[in-house]
């Protein structure tokens, strides 16, 4: 046998860290899960028992925590490139580091119509995604995203003239609840290095907000007539709002809700237009998926 493929590191290293501005006395703050994978000359830990080559995924935690305080956390996208930098520069045998950062929402409350210094709150289970691919010799590979951010919308989705045979149930419908939860990434084009990333770090948070704009707008004001249509648009948009993305990754369960037929009860009218308590469905679900590119 031999070892075709390995990378090894710490998953689920918890990580929070304020910003505290002096003169304003507000504070920022960002909390994240991070994961380090390592590859390189590591092959003789799995073959030979040999651990000399083994950078300890404890030492990658402590790492992380060192790096964080030491350098900026936000954008993602700069924090997890510092980080891969560090390991592949540090460790000689060490040529590319796999770092992915889920970034948790803490929002600043308003209070009295003014945004509080120091107090915030989960608004919502969205996440901010980032994986960076630092690979020596080659460069930087990001891919940034969206994941978990629920939507709904009451109307305004359309789905028909969809293949009809003897497998086929499902009614036609030209006003139909279209709810969905988005998992959006939009791939950079390669850095050549950390200093390319701390160049267009403006960049970031500006493609994170267009992209995030674009799916509720598309979302909310497309009268759908699928979801394979709406998120093709949307791709499409985030390629045009930023020339560095050269690609858009989209997938989308769609979270049905049943009509519940109640005119067994005294011929109550609950369907069709008439329709207005249903049944959200958890499973299963559609679930559809596009990658979009430029021509
Ligand atoms: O938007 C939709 N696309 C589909 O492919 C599908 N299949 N059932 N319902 C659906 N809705």
């Amino acid at each position: 046998a031999k070892l075709a493929a390995a990378r090894y590191g710490k998953d689920n290293i918890r990580l929070y860290k304020v910003e505290r501005d002096e003169a304003t006395k507000t504070h920022t703050v960002y909390e994240m899960t991070v994961c380090v994978l390592l590859e390189g000359e590591i092959d003789v830990s799995y073959t030979k028992a040999d651990n000399s080559v083994v950078v300890a995924t404890d030492s990658m935690k402590n790492t992380t925590y060192i790096m964080a305080k030491q350098n900026p956390v936000h954008p993602p996208e700069l924090f997890a490139s510092i980080l891969g930098t560090h390991f592949v520069n540090t460790y000689k045998h060490i040529h590319t580091a796999h770092i992915t950062i889920v970034q948790h929402r803490w929002t600043r409350m308003t209070i009295d119509g003014k945004p509080h210094p120091h107090s915030f709150f989960r608004d919502g289970n969205e996440k901010r995604l980032v994986q960076a691919d630092i690979i020596e010799g080659k460069g930087i590979e990001i891919k940034s995203g969206i994941s978990d951010l629920l939507v709904l919308k009451s109307t305004g989705s359309e789905f028909h003239h969809f293949v009809r045979d003897e497998f086929t149930t499902l009614p036609e419908v030209w006003d139909r609840i279209l709810s969905t939860s988005v998992d959006a990434n939009w791939k950079w084009s390669t850095f050549a290095g950390l200093d390319a990333v701390k160049k267009h770090v403006a960049k970031f948070d500006e493609t994170w907000a267009k992209a995030r704009e674009i799916t509720f707008r598309l979302f909310a004001l497309e009268e759908s007539p699928s979801v394979q249509n709406t998120m093709y648009k949307m791709g499409e948009q985030i390629l045009a709002a930023q020339p560095m993305v050269q690609a858009v990754d989209y997938s989308l369960p769609n979270k049905h809700y049943f009509e519940i037929d109640l005119s067994w009860h005294h011929g109550l009218k609950n369907t069709g237009k008439d329709a207005e308590v249903y049944a959200p469905q958890s499973d299963p679900n559609g679930l559809i998926k596009c990658t979009v590119t430029r021509d």
